[in-house]
């Protein structure tokens, strides 16, 4: 089934800080928008992103399969993604939008370390690969090409054909591993990207083409002060970079005098407490910050399901000594939904439905993107050298 194409297109931004209208005034908007394609848009990171990033592009389509996902991105965008699975798009489909960027976050199970690691041989690597092989096929290829994944995805043969695909469509690549925590955010969500373009474009810094990134630098135009390390890889040089992070009590809707009694008080607060069966059994696998703590762990799509590894616990309570303080009085409780979407660094004016329920924003949270890290990557990828 070949999934039905519309062509009414929506805006993401002009150029961030400049209405377009004085822009054409003052003679500035000499050049046509990107035309972008937004696939697996989810809850709209990629989108957020472009917009942060103040690049002058047209969200010509989204793509998702998920409906949920789509009645939140219609929500906050006021246009609803294309629903349907990506693996159907067909070369004549794709080259109809007349789109020059394509921004892709596939599905990152198949390469989690937590996951079976099947990789291609995963039924969800499909629709990538799928929409990998159409590029050849088109009539128009796009210009830039920005790809999303988990780290682990950097090692799969899902990569190895991604990287190859490109190479032999005539594109560039840059490639990164990154951390809100290197961008001033108190949230470790490392992330792989790949940045492609077709040449003759190319990049600022072209002596970066074909490597494997570990630090921002290059993105604000320093080349210097990077290491290479043994393997030909640029490495971070500093291992406390959360040191020169905002604290998290920043980034809290409800901060420090949330305990107890505020939630008993406060009825629908009350969801975000941490029960003391919950502390009993797993206490010992809990993540837990403090507001002042400088780092906390990725929120996943299970968090508030489960407790181990899907993110960090608030201590409510400030103890005055924090390793002798039993976990009980710590007043532990979930950070909500909001404040996952703030360490996302996604816009004030963010929010969901009201019948998307706690579980289902966590969820589709968990699956979104570090709008922090993911901007100055395509300011990068679209600025000329
Ligand atoms: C890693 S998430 C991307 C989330 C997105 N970047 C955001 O900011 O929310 C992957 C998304 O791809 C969607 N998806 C997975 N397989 C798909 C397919 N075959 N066709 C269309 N959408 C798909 C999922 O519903 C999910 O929303």
């Amino acid at each position: 089934m070949t999934i039905r194409l519309y062509l009414a297109c929506y805006y993401v931004t002009a150029r961030v800080g400049t209405p377009s209208s004085l822009m054409e005034e003052e003679g500035l908007l000499e050049e046509q928008p990107w035309r972008v394609l937004e696939f697996y848009s989810g809850i709209g990171g990629m989108r957020y992103s472009a917009m942060k990033a103040g690049v002058n592009a047209k969200m010509v389509e989204a793509f998702d399969i998920n409906d949920l996902a789509n009645d939140v991105y219609a929500h906050n965008f006021g246009h609803r993604p294309f629903q349907g699975n990506i693996q159907t798009l067909s070369a004549a489909d794709l080259d109809r939008y007349e789109a020059n960027v394509w921004l892709l976050s596939p599905p990152c199970q198949p390469y989690t370390r937590q996951g079976l690691q099947k990789q291609s041989a995963d039924a969800r690597a499909s629709s990538f690969l799928r929409i990998l092989e159409i590029i050849p096929e088109l009539r128009q290829p796009p210009a830039m090409l920005f790809v999303e994944n988990v780290v682990g995805f950097e090692t799969s043969d899902t990569h190895q054909k991604m990287i190859q695909i490109l190479e032999e469509s005539q594109f560039v690549t840059q490639e990164f591993v990154l951390s809100p925590l290197q961008f001033g955010v108190p949230y470790s969500r490392p992330r792989y990207f790949c940045l492609a373009k077709r040449k003759p474009s190319s990049f600022c810094n072209p002596e970066f083409n074909g490597q494997l990134i570990f630090v921002p630098k290059p993105l604000f135009g320093h080349k210097e002060s990077t290491l290479i390390s043994e393997n030909d890889q640029l490495i971070s040089t500093s291992n406390d970079m959360q040191q020169t992070c905002l604290p998290i009590e920043i980034f809290l809707e409800f901060g420090n005098c949330m305990n107890q009694n505020t939630f008993s008080i406060e009825g629908s607060l009350s969801q975000y407490f941490v029960p003391s069966s919950l502390i009993e059994r797993w206490g010992s696998a809990m993540d837990i910050v403090y507001p002042d703590s400088k780092r906390c762990c990725c929120f996943t799509k299970s968090y508030y399901r489960y407790v181990k590894g899907t993110g960090s616990l608030l201590a409510t309570i400030m103890p005055k000594t924090r390793d002798k303080t039993s976990l009980e009085d710590l007043c532990l409780r979930y950070f909500t939904p909001r404040e996952v979407a703030n360490l996302h660094s996604f816009p004030m004016e963010f929010g969901f439905p009201e019948h998307v329920t706690l579980r289902q924003r966590y969820a589709l949270l968990g699956n979104s993107l570090s709008v922090a890290v993911v901007a100055p990557l395509l300011h990068y990828l679209f600025s000329d050298p």
